[in-house]
């Protein structure tokens, strides 16, 4: 199953999965100002850094509204960027946050899981109910494809909902509690299932505290880095065995600007990767 290969890849690599949330400012000088298309410049860009990358890391999460933003020539990129991760052998994560009634998830999940958008995982919004997630259950049946819930995001606002008890209970605790019973059905080797969570390191307690109720949870978790999330904040949550990939996005890719443009992005893009990684690796020692 492909939680089992990502539970190997961060066995074997570690947990740091690069964001690949791709700006036209994040290019090097060199890239913006050759005569090459848009989408030659944007998959060039993300090209180099996956090469400079991949034996180091667990995964890739593609944030599709960066390519978006540059309409078709960036939809071309994030296609291209997708099938490379998958050639290279790696898993990608497409980070897309859908979430609508059955007939139109239908169409979310063959829009994602084949094609030329498809990606090994997909984040999905739990707001609209079981229905608008069960669409994407017959590709998890392969055991090929798996999901990524939203469970307690990283930014500061999510308290506004997330927070507001049900029950009892925080919200996210509820959403945490529905996503576990989904993910009974689909659960691998490795222990873990195809339904994951995403929980943001910016709530540490929070992070804990669903970690705890939800055994067979695999963790896409963002907020390291540029939202504060450190190493440190990590060592709780992983202290039996590292339950997540750990997302940074402009902590990497654009660790180059303001320093040494240029040619050279990729190898800084390496050396913030390693950085990353000894942070997280030394909690867990
Ligand atoms: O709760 C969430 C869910 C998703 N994200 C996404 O992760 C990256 C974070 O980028 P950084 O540059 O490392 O801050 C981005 O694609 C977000 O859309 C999140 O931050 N929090």
């Amino acid at each position: 199953m492909i939680i089992d290969k990502l539970y190997e890849e961060v066995l074997g690599n570690g947990p740091v999965c690069v964001g690949l949330d791709t700006r036209f400012e994040y290019l090097p000088e060199y890239l913006i100002n050759s005569t090459k298309t848009l989408e030659e410049k944007i998959f060039e860009f993300n090209r180099k850094i996956i090469d400079a990358t991949y034996d180091l890391v667990a995964c890739y999460k593609v944030q599709i509204a960066c390519y978006e933003a540059f309409g078709i020539e960036g939809l071309k990129a994030y296609s291209r960027t997708l099938k490379y991760i998958r050639e290279k052998g790696k898993v990608v994560i497409a980070d897309i946050k859908r979430g609508d009634i059955l007939s139109t998830a239908e169409m979310y999940a063959k829009a994602h899981f084949e094609g030329d958008f498809e990606a090994d995982f997909i984040t999905v919004n739990p707001y609209m109910g079981l229905d608008a997630i069960s669409p994407y259950f017959k590709y998890l049946n392969t055991g090929e494809k798996g999901i990524f819930v939203l469970i307690r995001t990283s930014n500061k606002s999510s308290k506004d909902f997330q927070e507001l008890k049900v029950d009892n209970k925080p919200l996210y605790l509820k959403i945490a509690e529905n996503v576990q019973k989904w993910g009974e059905s689909f659960i691998g080797k490795s222990g873990f299932s195809l339904i994951g969570g995403v929980v943001g390191l910016t709530f540490p307690k929070e992070f804990l505290e669903i970690k705890n109720m939800c055994g067979n949870m695999f963790f896409l978790i963002p907020g390291y880095g540029a939202q504060g999330g450190t190493g440190e904040d990590l060592k709780e949550i992983f202290k039996e065995k590292m339950c997540g990939v750990v997302n940074s996005s402009r902590g990497i890719i654009k660790a180059h600007k303001g320093i040494d443009e240029g040619l050279k992005f990729n190898e800084l893009a390496r050396k913030q990767v390693i950085k990353m990684k000894e942070d997280i690796l030394r909690w867990q020692e």
